[in-house]
């Protein structure tokens, strides 16, 4: 099940994922927004956020102006990697290496054509289950500040 969520910057490209989602028999649970009415991205996040840390969700897909905004804030909840990306090698990569479950993207920044060939590398991509990259992603998770640790990098 794939979380969808996004704000008014995201809407119209959302719609066009949907419509890829549907062709293809993907299941989703959209979390809004609706329209392209203004409303507030961490909202959005929030909801796919705790689809997936809830495990109602498997992954999500978060769509604002910039995918900034939305991928920050998803960011901030405990075992979500949000990755935005704009072009497949990325979207790819962070599966591969970083076992992102959610994709951010920007919906005034990349065309549907390319955000669509994005969310198909991003779903069909499997983590690598490499050594190095799960233990680079074990360091993500845990709950130290890190900040102690700068004087000794
Ligand atoms: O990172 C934030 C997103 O790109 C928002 O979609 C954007 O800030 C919304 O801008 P506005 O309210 O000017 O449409």
């Amino acid at each position: 099940m794939i979380a969808l969520g996004c704000d008014h910057g995201g809407y119209e490209l959302k719609q066009e994922i949907i419509k890829y989602l549907e062709e293809n028999n993907i299941e989703y649970k959209d979390f809004g927004c609706d329209s392209t009415d203004s409303t507030d991205y961490p909202i959005y996040a929030k909801r796919v956020a705790i689809a997936i840390q809830n495990g109602d969700c498997e992954k999500g897909i978060l769509i604002c102006g910039t995918g900034i905004g939305i991928s920050i804030t998803a960011n901030k909840f405990k075992g979500i990697r949000a990755a935005l990306c704009s072009d497949c090698f990325s979207a790819e990569a962070t599966r591969l290496h970083n076992n992102a479950n959610i994709l951010a993207m920007g919906g005034r920044v990349v065309g549907p054509g390319l955000a669509v060939k994005i969310v198909d590398t991003f779903l069909n991509t499997p983590f690598s289950e490499e050594e190095r990259h799960i233990r680079r992603i074990k360091q993500i998770e845990e709950d130290t500040d890190i900040t102690d640790a700068y004087p000794e990098i």
